[in-house]
């Protein structure tokens, strides 16, 4: 079978604006109801860099994550403060459509989420239907998303079986093929690898490596050896009892799990508490 290697994106109509974006929190509150669960949360996040949300459970990682891309808003109870800027424009601002500020913040979940029954390719394709994003040659757009997400060369004769046939890493990458399908300035992780095996985890992992010059990737993790490896930034999230959470301190990961300022933070990445 020849190969066509499509280095440069495919082009697409509709889509973000190219390459990956710096994305940056200012004090960032979120509630539930009338339930403080965050407060004070500012953190800036480079473009083509990783950056760790780490912390123990229920300290608000998710519901941060959420707001980065306005999923937060789905929740009917849910508010917030602050402002998240993407490249400088706060995606909050009066007039900014939340599908918008969706299709260039991609999110990827805890559990693989694929259309089961629908085939391969028209999986990587879903995002792109649902965002109104058009693509002239949606061939070299599903072998390069594919490529990408580390999966073209495990399913390029199948492409016309169905998603839900792969294994939970295949079908974890298959989710972040269709993320990239629309060529987002950011991608999002939840969790990622939560449901794996450790050989798909390392799998993911390679390509969260391979995609971080294109997108800027913020990931949630409980591991820490995972956090080590893939990221450049963290930023440790604690929740006192009764309090909301916040960022007790971030910083490059080195500093993070080598020299952490604050002995919270010590004590977490050490395995002590959480
Ligand atoms: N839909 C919701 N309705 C009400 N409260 C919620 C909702 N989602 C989360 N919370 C609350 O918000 C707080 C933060 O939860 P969140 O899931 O963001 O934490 P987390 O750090 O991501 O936890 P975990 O690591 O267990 O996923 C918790 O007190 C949680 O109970």
């Amino acid at each position: 079978m020849t190969e066509t290697i499509y280095r440069e994106p495919v082009r697409v109509i509709g889509g973000p604006p190219p390459g990956a974006a710096a994305l940056e929190a200012r004090e960032v509150a979120a509630w539930f109801g009338d339930h403080l669960v965050l407060d004070g949360v500012s953190l800036e996040m480079p473009a083509r860099e990783v950056t760790a949300l780490i912390g123990p459970s229920g300290c608000g990682k998710s519901t941060f994550l959420r707001i980065l891309n306005r999923m937060h808003e789905l929740v009917p109870s849910a508010s917030l403060a602050g402002e998240v800027l993407l490249d400088g424009q706060d995606i909050y601002a009066d007039g900014t459509r939340a599908q918008h500020a969706r299709l260039r913040i991609g999110m990827v979940f805890q559990k693989p989420n694929p259309f089961p029954a629908m085939s391969i390719r028209d999986n990587v394709l879903a995002g792109l239907k649902l965002a109104g994003v058009k693509c002239p040659d949606k061939d070299a757009l599903v072998e390069q998303s594919l490529e990408r997400a580390g999966l073209w060369r495990e399913v390029r004769d199948r492409l016309n079986q169905p998603g839900g046939a792969l294994s939970g890493g295949q079908q974890q990458r298959l989710c972040i093929a269709r993320s990239l399908a629309v060529q987002p300035n950011v991608l999002l992780m939840d969790e990622p690898c939560s449901a794996l095996d450790p050989t798909s985890t390392r799998r993911i992992e390679q390509t969260i490596a391979e995609i971080a010059d294109e997108v800027t990737i913020v990931i949630v993790t409980h591991n820490m050896q995972q956090a080590q490896r893939v990221s450049d930034h963290c930023a440790f999230f604690l929740a006192g009892e009764n309090e909301p959470g916040r960022i007790v301190e971030h910083g490059p990961t080195e500093q993070i799990f080598g020299e952490p300022e604050d002995v919270r933070t010590y004590d977490y990445v050490n395995g002590r508490f959480g």
